[in-house]
């Protein structure tokens, strides 16, 4: 099979970056030929992943040259999206688009990405000649990953996710907007916290202060994250929802393939001072009475990534945190218990790595699977 020539555009952003490192870790570029863009570094000399000389750096702007390509993956975000999409399928590109955006993925001729839930959406796309793929939002994918069993099985009548969102999700910015609020809160009150004699309400009380004030670092969010948390997450919309919050039904439902009788899925998203997992407490409405161990073995079967935490607390301290899921594949669903509503009434917890399964991940196997294809 001839290699592919693949366009890389945002390859070093946050998510990009996350990406590269997964396609080098999988050897992806051993199967393509990369083409690296740039919106503001033409001419510079393009990175070597996998050890390839891959010449300049490409202008991203530029049609003729991304009209060249057998596939572009970009991570460089919407409004690039939004530029340089239309533009280049007018002038009657008909290579695959493979997005990390959220601009195309309501279009009826996009499919949300993620393959270990709908392949055979996928694979029927590829046969029936859709041409543009893109990553699904984070929290969706994550929590479709972690109950995939319970959807596939029908057995869903509702999911209520609560979730508790990284910094990573608003951009690297404020991932280190967030480490700056760490650390200035403790030098703002380091020499109360050295004395071991000092009362902890005065403590309270400077470290209060401190967070409403305007010293505070909060460029980024808006709000003080650190300390804190900000019950907001995206733009406001007209229903009362979120746009993440409204993303969950639409976007699961889409990925499912049940979007014509959707399962309703809707809950409260929160930012929280964890880095780059996104966590989310569910209650689960079944459709039926099953035991517990009969719902932690159908979570277990899924797929080779999602791991049933036992219900107990020294395992949901150690396993079911950011702290130890992130940077890993990883997707750990536990907290699972019958609720005092009824026995169809189910809680999880769960919690994954929002930039690699929430973003880079099922765009490089999407990238495999249409290599596979051809
Ligand atoms: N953050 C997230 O969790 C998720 C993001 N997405 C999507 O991915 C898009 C990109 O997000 P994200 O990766 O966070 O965006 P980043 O801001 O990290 O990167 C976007 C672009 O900014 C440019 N850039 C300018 N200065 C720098 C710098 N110092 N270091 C690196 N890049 C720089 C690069 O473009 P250039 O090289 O052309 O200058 C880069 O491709 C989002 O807009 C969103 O649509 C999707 C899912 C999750
Ligand atoms: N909105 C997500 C991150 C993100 O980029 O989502 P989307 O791909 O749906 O725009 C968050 O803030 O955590």
């Amino acid at each position: 099979m001839a290699l592919q020539k693949v366009g890389l555009v945002g390859w070093r952003g946050m998510v990009g970056s996350v990406l590269m490192q997964r396609m080098q870790e999988e050897g992806d570029f051993d199967l393509i030929q990369p083409v690296f863009f740039t919106t503001s570094q033409k001419g510079q000399a393009a990175p070597q992943f996998g050890g390839k000389d891959c010449g300049l750096l490409e202008d991203a702007f530029d049609i003729d040259t991304l009209k060249a390509l057998d596939v572009i993956i970009t991570c460089q975000g919407g409004d690039y999206t939004k530029e340089v999409y239309p533009k280049l399928r007018a002038a009657g590109w008909d290579g695959y688009w493979i997005d990390a955006a959220s601009s195309l993925r309501m279009a009826d001729d996009a499919i949300i990405v993620l393959d270990p839930v709908n392949l055979n959406v996928i694979e029927n796309g590829i046969k029936t000649g859709i041409k543009t793929y893109v990553g699904g939002n984070c929290t969706v994918s994550l929590m479709l990953l972690a109950l995939g069993g319970l959807f596939e099985k029908g057995l869903v009548e509702w999911v209520a996710p609560q979730t508790y969102q990284a910094a990573s999700g608003a951009g690297a910015q404020n991932m280190r907007e967030l480490i700056s609020q760490m650390g200035a809160i403790h030098a703002n009150v380091k020499d109360k916290l050295d004395n071991p004699a000092s009362a902890i309400l005065e403590i309270d009380q400077q470290v209060a202060e401190f967070i409403r004030s305007d010293e505070y670092p909060k460029a980024q969010f808006g709000a003080p994250l650190a300390g804190s948390l900000i019950p907001y997450i995206d733009s406001q919309l007209e229903s009362g929802q979120s746009r993440e919050e409204w993303k969950a039904q639409v976007e699961a439902n889409k990925i499912m393939g049940t979007s014509a009788a959707p399962v309703p899925v809707d809950g409260l998203c929160v930012r929280v001072g964890a880095m780059r997992c996104h966590s989310q407490a569910i209650t689960i409405k079944l459709k039926q009475d099953l035991p517990v161990a009969e719902i932690e073995q159908i979570l277990a079967a899924h797929n080779e990534w999602v791991k049933v935490i036992p219900n107990e607390r020294e395992a949901s301290m150690q396993e079911l945190t950011p702290a130890k899921v992130t940077g890993t594949l990883s997707i750990p669903v536990g907290r699972i218990r019958k609720l005092t509503m009824g026995p169809e009434y189910i809680s999880a917890f769960t919690v994954g790595d929002q930039l690699l399964w929430g973003a880079a991940e099922p765009l490089r196997r999407m990238l495999r699977i249409l290599l596979k294809s051809a």
